[in-house]
């Protein structure tokens, strides 16, 4: 089966839980209960969501030509065309891919490819359009043009996608959008609840274990209004890493992390970004199986992240992606579009 979890949501904030079947148990009780859930049905397939809203931005528009003609040689403008060679090895790849909310041009043509197992980052402006590209990945939103495969397969719908069965995708947005009306032990673990035959006691002893992995223990009984904002994006981040541990083969699973530490203090960030690192490497094994993440993707804007979190570096500006490179060639780059980003200075080829 392949599905798309959305864990937690920006401001204004989403939560999505989709399957195959489009079935959920449930549903009738999410509404009920006053949760902010909502039911409705996306492209012929029934989902979950709590709200999804845009939050209007200026984009200018056109990419300046110096944008593209100042790479060095070591870490010029590297499509993903270029990169590998190897088709077998992709997980994730964008094909020009465009997107428009409107008149504004958002997505310009961003090309790029993640291998089984990377770990990458996507930094750039605000505004650029990097959390519309992870919608586009996670099956969220379609591209006015351009392609984009999983796994060597071409995603032709949104969530719950058929054609990419065999991968589960999960989107962890900036901060908690968890259902107001169920706890923590709930939101951890809904999944579960409603798509595996583990029994109840089974969930609730991974769910404490997931929880603890990720710093926390003993909220289960917590409501998210009983939680602060941190704590929240660790519960999303435990509702993200949760898996069906009776299940013969687990599917590959790729995350999608927006912001995961936005907001946090520095110590907190540590946390999460060792987590993120963790649950890729060795799992978080919260019942002595290894992780299942095949590889993940983090916008950022955070320093710290962008060091400890991952290894590559996808550089969105003005809707396509201008730079590529090593976490480590970051800093010394010579593009100036980085350099400036690098540097946070005012002067450069980025206008505000
Ligand atoms: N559903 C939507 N409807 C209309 N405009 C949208 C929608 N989603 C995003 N946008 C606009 O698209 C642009 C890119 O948004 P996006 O959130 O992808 O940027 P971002 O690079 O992630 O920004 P930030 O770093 O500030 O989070 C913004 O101008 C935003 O207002």
């Amino acid at each position: 089966m392949s599905r798309t979890v959305v864990s937690t949501a920006s401001s204004p904030g989403s939560l999505i839980l989709a399957n195959r079947s489009g079935t959920f148990r449930r549903r009738e009780r999410l509404c009920l209960t006053g949760g902010r859930a909502l039911c409705s049905d996306w492209g012929g397939r029934r989902i979950i969501c709590s709200s999804i809203a845009a939050h209007p931005k200026i984009f200018s528009d056109g990419l300046s030509s110096l944008d593209r003609n100042n790479s060095s040689i070591s870490e010029n403008l590297r499509t993903g065309k270029e990169i590998f060679e190897d088709r077998s090895d992709v997980l994730i790849e964008c094909r020009d891919v465009h997107k428009s909310f409107g008149d504004k041009k958002i997505l310009r043509g961003v090309s790029f490819k993640i291998k089984h197992g990377e770990a990458v980052g996507i930094i750039g402006p605000s505004g650029t359009g990097k959390s519309t590209i992870l919608k586009i990945i996670a099956g969220l939103l379609a591209p006015d043009e351009g392609e984009v495969f999983i796994n060597g397969k071409k995603r032709r719908g949104l969530v719950g996608d058929e054609e990419i069965s065999g991968v589960r995708i999960g989107l962890v947005f900036q901060s908690a959008a968890l259902f107001d009306s169920l706890n923590v032990r709930e939101n951890v673990g809904f999944l579960l609840y409603e798509n595996s035959k583990m029994l109840e006691n089974q969930i609730e002893k991974l769910v404490a274990e997931t929880l603890a992995a990720v710093g926390l223990k003993g909220v289960e009984d917590l409501l998210p209004s009983e939680l602060s904002g941190g704590m929240k994006k660790r519960v999303a981040l435990a509702r993200s890493i949760i898996y069906d541990i009776t299940k013969e083969s687990i599917e590959p699973e790729v995350l999608l992390y927006d912001e995961p530490t936005a907001g946090l203090d520095p110590i907190a960030s540590t946390v999460v970004e060792d987590l993120i690192r963790s649950v890729h490497f060795k799992g978080v094994e919260p019942a002595g199986k290894s992780g299942n993440i095949a590889s993940y993707v983090v916008v950022t804007h955070q320093h710290s992240t962008i060091n400890r979190a991952v290894d590559r570096l996808l550089f969105l500006h003005q809707g396509r992606v201008v730079w590529e490179g090593n976490t480590n060639e970051f800093a010394c780059s010579t593009n100036p579009i980085v350099q400036q980003f690098a540097t946070g200075s005012l002067g450069g080829p980025i206008k505000y």
